[in-house]
């Protein structure tokens, strides 16, 4: 009979080797259930007599003998409640003071019989979540965004985290000045903090008061990544209220420089960087991020940072800042987002030989090397965190990133949003511009200069959608299509030399050499820059297709700033105010001829957000082309007739989440008719629910 147990060999969770934290996260959902127990050392005084008198009934008893139970293994039943406990409980130490529990309240049945199981069939145990909230002296967060229902829009949990100065070095709980007299009594926060007493509001003006004083953009995305490694809430509110004004800085333009100065600017991780040295350890190294329930990863090789190209392990700023628009913009929480930088070294000599740089000092690999690694780094990923979990691609150089794409997304839920976001925002916008402009997508042709990644992505989506609309074939849609690259327009006489995903787009026609007579000889009515490089849009170029043109549609694409294709004030005294112009990076309205005109900014970051939140909150497996079309729709039905008045194809960045919930409404419906979307049963109102879903940055109060 056994009458000592050792905890590590009492909750072996399921499916792999009984370890010490098994054992604690089984503890931590049995004190949720027990109450009332202050301690680890005392809760496994409690409940391991419990368990060692279950195990000798189990033993003892014929039910037991029967389903060859014995002292020293539980029999399935009794490990399945377990694993279920254990899997309803997750646990993180915390520093001294204790533990982090979130206790889900969709396992309380599971927990209820595990314990009455436990207890040897005793009566029912009541299941106090109060208790286990406030066992340790912790902090405790009764407002929770987990697993919100379309009954139940915010589902109740509790947390106990540190308390202390661990508190208030802790980001994700950290409210600085804010922390009420109360909280501060409970929490030992006495004399840690000055006496001042301050709402989170004050907070928010007197950040933004201190990050206007910078003159410098890249001081103020340090601002701004200080505030997010130190409050995580107060970093969160301040870009969802000051969206518009905050956008820039921590995304691009600015974040594009700060890719190139990380090296130097660098304090504090803020992903997971998985270099070549961590080749046949990658699921390790995954199990070291602190989180488990990841919703989604965005992830970047680094060799194509916006239009800057190569900056290797540096372009980590990227998935970050991107993640950090998946929580503002689409309220994806902060905690199920993971940024991610695979290092496969650098071509980029400048950064080789900078003594502050951050990552692998060797050359790019390539070929099988590079495709080995990726492939170990994608199924590590859908072994860690399952198939839900939204992968997106980022700032990948085009020649892997179509072939990435197309090889995993039969098999994981992957996004490029490089290729598809882009496309799916752009063709918004045109879509949105025709009301201007008027006809039919099909009614016009289209000249791109830029044959890449976000070139041939927006050509394919507008194909899609022009041959959904007019149901032809289309190959035949295509033809509306045509690319310049910078060998020039893309023909059929080039065929054999271009890059497969460059090939659908050469059609007949006589070699053309450059833009300019590109533009003359097509007769564009939409003209879209998406080659990286400025200034590219000459006072010909517009004029040019100015000339044919009431109303040209122009996209100068290319970021950062310095690689638009032209500036906003080119556009319009080039096209004499007639243009409807739109720009990657964010351009300041222009006065011509006394009108404003107000460029819009056909940004990834209107779609992205909106997009995976659809997919997350539908359970959606993989991603499909018409979910991208569905949230090219739900974007342009937020134009207004008020922005079209000034000129705008999109609508202002201020009502994002708005704007998000509805795309990531249309994109989940779209999964749901696709027979792509796991969760059951569809929610009813899904723009109600995707608000439900989301994340409020508004400080909780902690008991
Ligand atoms: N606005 C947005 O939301 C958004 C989204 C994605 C990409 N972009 C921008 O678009 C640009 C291109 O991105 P990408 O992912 O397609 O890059 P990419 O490297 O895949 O493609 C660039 C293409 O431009 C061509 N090119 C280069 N120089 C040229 C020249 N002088 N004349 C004609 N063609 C030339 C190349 O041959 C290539 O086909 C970048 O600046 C990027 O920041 C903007």
């Amino acid at each position: 009979k056994p009458t000592t147990f050792q905890a590590s060999t009492c909750f072996p969770p399921p499916r792999s080797t009984p370890s010490a934290a098994g054992a604690r996260r089984l503890a931590v959902a049995v004190r949720a259930v027990a109450g009332g127990v202050r301690s680890a050392a005392a809760m496994r005084a409690r409940f391991l007599p419990l368990l060692a008198r279950q195990w000798q009934h189990r033993a003892s008893g014929s039910s037991g003998a029967r389903r060859g139970c014995c002292g020293r293994h539980q029999c399935g039943e009794t490990r399945r409640g377990l694993a279920a406990a254990a899997a309803a409980a997750r646990w993180w130490h915390v520093g001294r003071r204790g533990f982090v529990a979130s206790v889900e309240a969709g396992a309380k049945g599971e927990m209820e019989s595990t314990m009455k199981e436990i207890r040897g069939g005793g009566a029912p145990c009541v299941l106090d979540m109060d208790d286990a909230a406030t066992v340790g002296g912790g902090v405790e967060d009764t407002y929770g965004e987990d697993r919100a229902t379309e009954e139940q829009l915010v589902t109740p949990w509790t947390v106990s985290v540190a308390s202390g100065y661990n508190l208030l070095r802790d980001p994700r709980y950290n409210k600085g000045l804010a922390f009420t007299e109360k909280e501060r009594e409970t929490h030992y926060l006495r004399g840690l903090l000055p006496p001042a007493v301050t709402s989170q509001e004050l907070q928010e003006r007197k950040i933004m008061h201190n990050i206007r004083q910078y003159q410098l953009p890249l001081q103020r995305y340090m601002a701004m990544m200080d505030l997010q490694e130190g409050n995580e809430r107060l970093f969160y509110k301040l870009l969802i209220d000051n969206v518009e004004e905050l956008l820039p800085i921590v995304y691009t333009p600015t974040v594009g420089e700060a890719c190139q100065k990380y090296g130097s600017i660098f304090s504090r991780p803020q992903g997971l960087y998985i270099s070549l040295k961590e080749k046949g350890k990658i699921l390790e190294v995954l199990k070291n991020w602190p989180e488990r329930s990841i919703q989604v990863i965005v992830v970047t090789d680094g060799e194509r940072i916006l239009g800057l190209g190569d900056l290797g392990c540096q372009g980590m700023g990227i998935p970050v800042g991107k993640l950090s628009l998946y929580t503002a913009l689409g309220g994806v929480r902060p905690s199920a987002c993971l940024p991610i930088t695979l290092d496969v070294g650098t071509n980029n000599e400048e950064l080789l030989n900078d003594e502050f740089y951050i990552g692998l000092r060797q050359r790019r690999v390539t070929g099988q090397e590079y495709a080995d690694f990726l492939h170990e780094f994608m199924a590590a990923v859908k072994q860690n965190y399952g198939e839900k979990v939204l992968i997106q691609f980022e700032d990948f150089a085009n020649h892997n990133a179509f072939d990435l794409l197309a090889r995993y997304g039969t098999t994981h839920l992957v996004f490029n949003d490089d290729i598809q976001g882009t496309a799916s925002v752009v063709l918004a916008g045109l879509v949105a511009a025709l009301k201007l402009v008027g006809g039919t997508l099909a009614e016009h042709t289209y000249l791109f200069l830029g044959a890449g990644e976000a070139g041939t992505g927006i050509a394919e989506l507008i194909a899609l959608e022009m041959s959904r609309q007019t149901k032809t074939p289309i190959d035949e849609c295509r033809k509306k299509i045509w690319l310049v690259d910078s060998k020039g327009l893309i023909v059929s006489t080039r065929k054999e030399s271009l890059q497969h995903f460059k090939k659908p787009w050469a059609h007949e026609h006589e070699h053309v050499g450059n833009l300019l007579d590109a533009v003359n000889a097509i007769k564009p009515t939409v003209l879209i820059g998406t080659s990286g490089k400025g200034q590219t849009f000459t006072q010909e170029v517009v004029e040019a297709i100015s000339s044919f043109n009431e109303m040209p549609i122009i996209l100068a694409l290319s970021n950062p700033t310095s690689q638009a294709e032209c500036t906003a004030e080119q556009a319009y005294t080039w096209s004499k105010g007639r243009a409807v112009f739109a720009t990657g990076s964010p351009f300041d309205p222009v006065e011509y001829n006394g009108k404003t005109h107000v460029p819009g900014q056909a940004n990834n970051a209107y779609i992205f957000p909106g997009f995976g939140l659809g997919v997350v909150m539908s359970g959606a497996i993989r991603v499909h082309d018409d979910m991208l079309l569905a949230a090219s729709e739900a974007l342009a039905q937020q134009v207004t007739q008020e922005n079209f008045d000034k000129g705008l194809i999109y609508p202002p960045f201020s009502n994002i989440r708005k704007i998000s919930a509805h795309i990531a409404a249309n994109v989940a419906a779209r999964a749901y008719e696709l027979g792509l979307a796991s969760r059951r049963p569809r929610p009813k109102d899904l723009v109600k629910y995707a608000e439900s879903c989301m994340y409020s940055p508004i400080y909780r109060n902690y008991r």
